[in-house]
């Protein structure tokens, strides 16, 4: 069973729920406290709705709706809440229960009842066709939901899951005419957060028009994922840890992503951004930061933002020289024909934008000074991955150096935190082969998620739309954050534009284009993906 209780009781600001535009009658702090859910937030009779905006879209099918089933599933839903699919096209109730029926899955350890659950949950699902800029949609959907809520406290969610060119739109015309009287409304939104410094900002200040910062959930469902939330437990909570978490024993870090699959029908979309703004701007940065910052003072949502802003503006300017980009090409392997990035039928065949990067970071403060931290993150590789490894420096004089040969890097430790696949920290030490001679080799101490706990680990839109629900904004991103992760990256993705820097062909289901191996050894570091991995128990 999924634990639904957030890491604290969420503590509204008095200003969330406010909607700049339309009275508010009751704020987040005057309404009633004792939770829908094992004493958390709002009366047990208050009411949620969602509103699904872009219903009709991939993700909403691919990763919203299952969620939402699998928060109803687990009973981390409150008694009273209703879910609206908004979008365009037309359709009935039936045709989107049809639509996402298909992509609802129950729990393996709790298969018994999921058609009944299926059900039930498909009966409080609607759906409502309107246009995301007209008042009168929104002003419509409003009077349904309010039929559902049926005079109670009325809390209202909207997912914006559109194009990024209709978010202020949507704001605008939701705000005015759907907004909760008497509960608090909130707004998840989508990336990407613009394609640089001045759009997010723009983007920023049209959201502000109508919504206060605190009712703005800027998503990166990064944040969500299980051993990214576990990174600070780590750290904070076992005390061999953060004493070794800085340049006085680590040696660099590394951040990888990795995807076996090209961009297939989504390279319209991805054209215009490339696999830096994709994945190394928010996706990587933001576990950067996270892994970089200092003990916030508390769990509390603004306290760990505060810290991982911190480590974002103490980022040195990130330079030309320390950026390696590739494009995937087409390749034939097993008789099998691979296509090429510009193979893409929405991807202008000149098309310069990158598929890969790898990328040599500096956080200029007391902890980090000189330690390299690398990103590396690409499309069309050799395999699916993500995972942080942390190599730690030589042990000074050490007495088994003879047993190592001259390579001493291949005797240092390394923690590896993978994210995703097949969930697992270990940490890489020397250790004596048994027997009577005195032969040392490399193993690891494993803790393989999938061995040690017999539960699934739930998907990260989980995690963040029942925060959302809880008013936990710990894992979304606030604005500063965003500003200062553009900062950093627009004047590089300025000159690589300007100067039409051409990428690095690589072979679709490679490892990638061989500079980044240079880069990182221009700081004598190697990849730790290369390496062996473990699964064993
Ligand atoms: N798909 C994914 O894997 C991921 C997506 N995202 C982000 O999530 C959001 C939604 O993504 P996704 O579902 O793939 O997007 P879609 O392109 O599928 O769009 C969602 C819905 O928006 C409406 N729409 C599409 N284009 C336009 C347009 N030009 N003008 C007005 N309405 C339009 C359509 O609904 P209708 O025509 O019925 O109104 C469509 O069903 C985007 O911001 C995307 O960047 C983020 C991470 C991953
Ligand atoms: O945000 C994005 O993430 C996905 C990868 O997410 P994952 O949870 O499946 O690892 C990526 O494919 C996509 O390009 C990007 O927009």
């Amino acid at each position: 069973m999924l634990e639904c209780l957030a890491v604290k009781p969420a503590q509204e600001s008095p200003h969330d729920g406010t909607i700049k535009s339309v009275e508010r009658v009751i704020t987040d702090d005057e309404s009633p406290k004792p939770g829908f859910l094992n004493g958390r937030e709002g009366s047990a009779e208050a009411t949620v709705s969602i509103t699904v905006v872009g219903a009709s879209g991939d993700l909403a099918k691919k990763k919203i709706f299952p969620a939402l089933f699998a928060l109803y599933y687990e009973g981390c839903l409150p008694k009273h809440f209703t879910i609206y699919g908004f979008a365009r096209s037309k359709m009935t109730d039936e045709q989107l229960r049809e639509l996402i029926s298909g992509t609802l899955t129950c729990r393996i350890d709790q298969k018994e009842n999921c058609g009944d659950k299926q059900e039930e949950f498909l009966k409080r699902c609607f759906y409502h066709s309107g246009q995301y800029s007209s008042e009168e949609s929104f002003s419509e959907l409003s009077r349904k939901l309010h039929e559902h809520e049926g005079g109670r406290v009325a809390n209202r969610l909207f997912y914006l899951s559109i194009p990024p060119d209709i978010f202020v739109d949507v704001a605008r015309s939701s705000s005015s005419a759907a907004s909760s009287k008497n509960g608090w409304t909130r707004v998840i939104v989508e990336k990407p957060f613009g394609r640089d410094s001045e759009s997010s900002a723009e983007l920023t200040k049209g959201l502000k028009q109508y919504l206060n910062e605190d009712q703005i959930y800027r998503i990166d469902h990064y944040l969500g994922k299980e051993l990214v939330e576990n990174l600070s437990v780590l750290r904070f909570s076992n005390l061999v840890f953060e004493p070794l978490w800085s340049r006085q024993y680590i040696r660099n870090v590394q951040f990888i992503f990795s995807e076996d699959f090209g961009t297939e029908g989504r390279g319209g979309y991805f054209d215009n951004y490339g696999i830096i703004r994709d994945i190394m701007q928010n996706h990587l940065l933001q576990i950067l930061a996270l892994f970089a910052m200092e003990p916030p003072v508390s769990l509390d949502a603004e306290d760990i933002r505060n810290e991982k802003v911190k480590v974002l503006r103490s980022m040195r300017k990130l330079d030309m020289a320390n950026v390696v980009i590739g494009q995937y090409k087409g390749h034939v392997r097993g008789g099998v024909k691979y296509p090429a990035y510009i193979d893409d039928k929405t991807v202008p065949n000149n098309s310069n934008t990158p598929t890969f990067a790898a990328a040599a970071l500096f956080i200029d403060n007391a902890r980090w000074d000189g330690v390299p931290f690398l990103m590396k993150a690409g499309k069309a590789l050799h395999k699916r991955g993500a995972e942080i490894r942390v190599q730690f420096r030589h042990v000074p004089g050490n007495l088994y150096k003879r047993s190592f040969g001259t390579d001493l890097d291949k005797a240092t430790n390394e923690l590896v935190i993978r994210v995703q696949p097949d969930e697992a920290i270990y940490l890489k030490i020397n250790n004596k082969v048994p027997g009577l001679g005195m032969r040392l080799d490399r193993s690891n101490l494993n803790l393989h998620y999938a061995a040690r706990y017999d539960k699934e680990i739930p998907d990260a839109y989980e995690r963040l739309i029942l925060d959302a629900i809880e008013g936990e904004r710990r894992l979304f991103i606030r604005s500063d954050e965003l500003d200062a992760a553009w900062s950093l990256f627009t004047p590089l993705l300025k000159e690589l534009e300007i100067r039409k820097v051409s990428p690095e062909l690589y072979p679709y289901g490679s490892r990638g284009p061989v500079g980044a191996h240079y880069l990182a050894a221009k700081y004598n570091v190697r990849w730790g993906d290369n390496s062996f991995e473990p699964t064993e128990d």
